[in-house]
């Protein structure tokens, strides 16, 4: 049976409160809809709830979202809603039935965002997991073992994603500062959200913010708010401020003149997915963030945990980028006329430029050729990954 347990990441900005009791999950969601205004934590009873919660974007970001589905998957199973624990008990279902009623549940919540590769990703990783737990004939229960092992893997993510953030950051911290040697710190800038409240703790890209930041290397960090969902204003200037790092807002169509006028030491940005050849999906406005850094020779790093990688896919032009309810983007504009508008929620950033990706395994830099080989790169690494 799965350990009790806490998910408290230890910081003050939680994503999730996970505990697991006497055989009962149950999770709490902080609705970042309502951030930074009000700090609510809405209850996630079963798959539909956590379908819900990825859909609205309550929860956002692509770790956090993996997680919380299988989170959500773990509440749902171990509900007392869960009848099919019930038809096991009388013996009336057996192991297939078990396994489609679970797999119809994870391929639920697939249908929840298409681009973040992770919650894809943490679905295959479970497959694997229930493959591998098929229920001695012996067993009193069918249901039990593949409940149990679901919900330790759900654990299990919820520690891997905030070891694997804190590598990310050392990782981007050490190599960021091999060249960028003044004592005052670096200057970096950021777009959309990616630390504490899009993973389960500390972040990717703004974690490699918060470990220059303990290390008092962290001269200056600009956000972009990056609209409609202002993800950079509302919950990266939310941290920011809780953290008491050295920041400033930007409109995002300040991104050229910043770079042009202030000047900055890298971009250091998040992936929703890493595609074979480096080209990364991520928050709407990167491609022009790495273009404008291009031109004004600025390093441009993706700082991507392995879960965000998608060496099934070569190239980025195969990405389903989500488009979001234009209602999302007319709201937060203010735009007082109902006029016919696009709102991508994503875009491509080819490899070209990208200086590297920053992960929990090293940086992976472009090859002799002015290629990122990330398929060699998880070759080379996937031996001492801690799954
Ligand atoms: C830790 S990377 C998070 C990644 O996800 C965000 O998208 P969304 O807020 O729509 O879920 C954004 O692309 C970030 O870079």
């Amino acid at each position: 049976m799965a350990a009790a347990t806490d998910s408290s990441t230890g910081d003050n900005l939680r994503s999730l409160i996970f505990k697991f009791e006497d055989g009962k999950a149950s999770l709490s969601v902080l609705d970042q809809l309502l951030l930074p205004h009000e700090t609510k934590y809405v209850p996630v009873n079963d798959v539909n709830d956590a379908w819900d919660a990825v859909r609205s974007m309550r929860v956002r970001g692509a770790p956090l979202i993996a997680i919380v589905a299988v989170l959500g998957l773990a509440v749902d199973l171990t509900s007392n809603q869960a009848t099919i624990r019930e038809l096991d008990e009388a013996a009336a279902v057996g192991v297939d039935d078990i396994k489609t009623y679970i797999y119809d549940k994870m391929t639920y919540l697939t249908t929840s965002r298409p681009t973040a590769v992770n919650l894809f990703n943490a679905m295959e990783e479970l497959k694997q997991i229930i493959v591998n737990s098929v229920p001695s004939s012996s067993s009193s229960s069918h249901y039990a073992p593949f409940v149990d092992a679901i919900v330790t893997h759900a654990q299990f993510m919820l520690e891997r994603d905030v070891s694997d953030n804190k590598a990310i950051g050392a990782h981007g911290a050490d190599d960021i500062l091999s060249r960028h040697t003044d004592p005052d710190g670096v200057r970096l800038v950021t777009i959309c959200n990616t630390g504490s409240l899009a993973t389960a703790g500390w972040g990717t890209a703004l974690g490699v913010a918060r470990e220059l930041h303990r290390r008092h290397k962290l001269r200056s960090i600009a956000a972009l708010e990056t609209r409609p969902y202002n993800q950079g204003s509302r919950l990266t200037a939310y941290e920011i401020q809780t953290e008491k790092m050295n920041g400033t807002l930007l409109c995002d169509s300040m991104a050229a003149f910043y770079l042009q006028s202030k000047g900055a030491d890298a971009c250091v940005v998040g992936a929703d997915r890493v595609c074979a050849n480096g080209d990364t999906a991520n928050k709407i406005g990167t491609l022009a963030l790495a273009i404008i850094a291009k031109e004004m020779g600025v390093e441009f790093f993706v700082a991507s945990p392995f879960t965000t990688l998608d060496i099934g896919l070569a190239s980025g032009d195969k990405v389903e980028i989500e488009e979001r309810p234009p209602g999302e983007m007319l709201e937060s504009s203010g735009a007082p006329l109902e006029m016919p508008c696009w709102n991508p929620s994503f875009d491509v950033t080819p490899a070209k430029y990208i200086t590297g990706i920053i992960t929990e395994k090293g940086v992976l830099k472009k090859s002799a050729d002015g290629t990122l080989d990330v398929v060699g790169f998880v070759k080379k690494h996937s031996h001492d990954r801690h799954d």
